[in-house]
């Protein structure tokens, strides 16, 4: 039997593209609350946008260096499963909030040219000892700006026992993703930029083909 890999579509901002994205078998997507991104939705927007998710999809919340109050706004808005840490966030940070709002959280780990793959065990330990809400780490390319760059980091530098409880994203497409699966079997992949008609506007032609192409990697013999 093959194994699934996880899929999530971050940053949607339109009805159609959460449609499109359930429809097309995606087990997760994102919204994105950080007021610079091109993605980011109110937290109002967040609640419309929920109501086109069935049960069994999670909502991902991204946040760049939130308060908790900003957290709970969204909340009060929009039914999040998962948040997401994508910012400079440490763990006591991330797990106080995670706690005051009793939801599970990831943590963006943005790894650059200088990154060594025991930094990332090292990282992941830091946020797993300091909170039972944390569900795993993200990997994402370092750039300048935070976040959604489309840019692809050194995939060898990810720790193979890392790799199966992990979140790959950064530059993923359907170019790339069947090898990027197949190579480093992660837990789940995330895209945004790859499935893109404009920034913020998904494409459904895209997501398709981009799950289809993950499928294809599931089914390749490890
Ligand atoms: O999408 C944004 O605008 C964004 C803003 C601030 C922090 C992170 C942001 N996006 C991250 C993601 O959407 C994904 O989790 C992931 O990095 C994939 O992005 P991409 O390389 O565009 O596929």
């Amino acid at each position: 039997m093959s194994f699934r890999t996880r899929i999530k579509i971050c940053g949607l901002t339109r009805e159609e593209d959460v449609r499109a994205t359930v429809a097309a078998g995606a087990d997760a997507l994102g919204l994105v609350f950080y007021p610079k991104s091109p993605r980011y939705v109110t937290p109002h927007r967040a609640g419309e946008l929920a109501r086109a998710v069935p049960p069994f999809v999670s909502i991902v919340g991204l946040f760049v260096n939130p308060t908790l109050e900003e957290v709970q706004q969204v909340l009060a808005e929009a039914p999040l499963t998962v948040l997401q840490f994508h910012g400079d966030e440490t763990p006591e940070q991330c797990a106080a909030i995670a706690r005051a709002v009793v939801r599970p959280f990831m943590r963006a780990a943005r790894i650059g040219s200088s990154t060594q793959p025991a930094d990332l065990l090292e990282y992941e330990q830091a946020y797993r000892s300091a909170s039972p809400f944390f569900t795993g780490l993200l990997l994402d390319t370092l750039v300048e700006e935070y976040g959604g760059s489309g840019k692809v980091f050194d995939w060898s530098l990810i720790p193979k026992e890392l790799a199966p409880r992990a979140v790959l994203s950064g530059g993923l497409s359907v170019h790339n993703v069947t090898e990027a699966v197949a190579g480093v079997r992660p837990y789940a992949v995330d895209i945004s930029s790859g499935v893109e008609a404009a920034k913020g506007i998904k494409d459904a032609a895209r997501i398709e083909a981009f799950i289809q192409a993950v499928r294809l990697a599931d089914a390749t013999p490890v």
